[in-house]
């Protein structure tokens, strides 16, 4: 669906120049949901809006179904650019239309279509996002979660093969993200939507996203499926944002705490368990098995995507034998795990 290639762009600002894409090379498959996740200032705006070509990259291709943006008359790229719908973290209403005209704009922009087919399409869109009966009030009387809603109707409304998320939800609260993601989530299985969305939230790559690409300073330095990305982490940024902004936060409390008790004697584990593994009575096992005694420090059960998945933090206790045999234990389980300390 889309092949970025050797994408750089740099801007030139009080007589400097500032590289931002740095040779950006990525594919986003038909149906996936894409994340780009990325500090502020990695250059993840700049890279979606080279996806439309809002702003047009220096060297490098951008191939949208089969076209090379970067290659096409002015005409074509408004009509390729029909193709690609756009929501935004301010959502970028006009305050002074009702929602039934903020979500027609496209249409009304694109000016073949009667009132009737207008009306028809509209009332589609907002059924879609749950807001029949807004068509007729202004923005400024609906919520930030409502906003995003006539986002997602307007930018849907030409019935795009593509839907890029600038941020999309760093504006709402974590109830109304989750929502809004779910109905994202909606979208790109029943209508087979593409989504690529930038965001620095792991959360929500977490919930909603096939495949996840990491950008720093304008270079794409990790990436693959959000699960493989998510679970195992390699490059020291990735780790960051994931401990950073979820709950495996407490790994980094453990260690600070447990520096203090370098010869304890203990052993610090953190267990993770992926789709059935998640159901198996580990533990259990270990402790029929071996001499160890154990304690749970913390655990969580969640799901990145669909995928159920655990995380138990253990404190072992015993000899270098019977945790050996423990780790014997969970590499023949398929659990994963990592010495903490
Ligand atoms: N039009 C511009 N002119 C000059 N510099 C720009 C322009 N747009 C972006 N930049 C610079 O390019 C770098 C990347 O900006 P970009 O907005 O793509 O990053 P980002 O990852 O989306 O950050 P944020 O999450 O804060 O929006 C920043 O250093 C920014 O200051």
């Amino acid at each position: 669906m889309i092949k970025i290639e050797n994408l750089t762009k740099a801007y030139k600002a009080k007589g400097k120049t500032i590289k931002v894409l740095d040779d950006v090379s990525l594919e986003v498959k038909k149906g996936e949901v894409y994340g780009i996740i990325g500090r502020s200032g990695a250059g993840k705006s700049t890279l979606l809006k080279c996806l439309n070509l809002l702003e047009k990259p220096d060297t490098g291709n951008v191939i949208v179904d089969g076209i090379d943006l970067a290659r096409i008359s002015k005409k074509e790229l408004r009509l390729a650019r029909q193709q690609i719908g756009v929501i935004f973290q301010h959502f970028n209403l006009l305050s002074s239309k009702t929602i039934f005209d903020n979500v027609a704009l496209p249409l009304k922009l694109q000016g073949n279509h009667s009132k009737e087919e207008t009306k028809a399409a509209v009332d589609e869109m907002l059924k879609l996002v749950g807001l029949t009966e807004f068509a007729h009030k202004y923005p400024s009387s609906l919520s930030g979660g409502q906003k995003q809603r006539v986002g997602i109707a307007r930018a849907l409304i030409t019935k795009p093969k593509l839907l890029l998320s600038d941020e999309a939800t760093s504006a709402l609260d974590p109830q109304t993200t989750a929502s809004i993601l779910d109905l994202l989530l909606e979208i790109n299985e029943t209508l087979g939507i593409t989504i690529v969305l930038i965001t620095h939230e792991i959360e929500v790559v977490r919930k909603i996203c096939d495949k996840v690409a990491v950008i720093d300073a304008g270079k794409i330095i990790e990436e693959g499926k959000a699960f493989d990305v998510l679970m195992h982490p390699k490059e020291p940024l990735t780790r960051k944002l994931i401990i950073e902004e979820s709950s495996d936060k407490y790994l980094e409390q453990v260690r600070h705490f447990y520096k203090f008790e370098k010869n304890s004697g203990k052993h610090i584990l953190l267990l993770s368990f992926v789709g059935e593994t998640t159901y198996q009575p580990i533990l259990n096992t270990i402790a029929r098995q071996t001499d160890l005694d154990f304690s749970i420090l913390r655990g969580e059960l969640d799901r990145i995507k669909k995928i159920p998945f655990g995380q138990l933090l253990i404190e072992f206790n015993g000899d270098h034998n019977s945790l050996g045999k423990a780790c014997e234990i969970m590499q023949d389980m398929g659990v994963h795990y990592e010495i903490v300390h």
